[in-house]
């Protein structure tokens, strides 16, 4: 679980870039759109090979474009390091796609 000083410091950076904390329940959210599904869905494949190395994997929807993301651990009901780790892949897989 993260600390309230690793949130502090972690948290501001992910907002940033649109990841916002979802109402209820310790977890990230953020919403993707690419250009069509196929973009969509590479992004996807990139995301899920990662994801099973770091035995960490997102929560998802897709339609068509749209991509959306939940991240927590299950291990600890909430937000962890993994996460981070895991989203900020994810934000580099974007920008390579956008
Ligand atoms: C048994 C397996 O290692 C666990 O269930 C892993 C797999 N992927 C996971 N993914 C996420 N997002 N959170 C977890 O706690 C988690 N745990």
């Amino acid at each position: 679980m993260l600390s309230a000083e690793e949130r502090e410091q972690l948290l501001p950076n992910l907002r940033a870039v649109g990841w916002n904390e979802v109402e209820g329940r310790d977890a990230i959210f953020k919403e993707f759109h690419f250009k069509d599904f196929n973009r969509a869905f590479g992004f996807m494949t990139r995301v899920a090979l990662q994801a099973e190395k770091l035995d960490h994997h997102p929560e998802w929807f897709n339609v068509y474009n749209k991509v959306h993301i939940t991240l927590s651990t299950h291990e600890c009901t909430g937000l962890s390091e993994r996460d981070i780790n895991l989203a900020s892949f994810i934000e580099q897989v974007a920008a390579s796609l956008s």
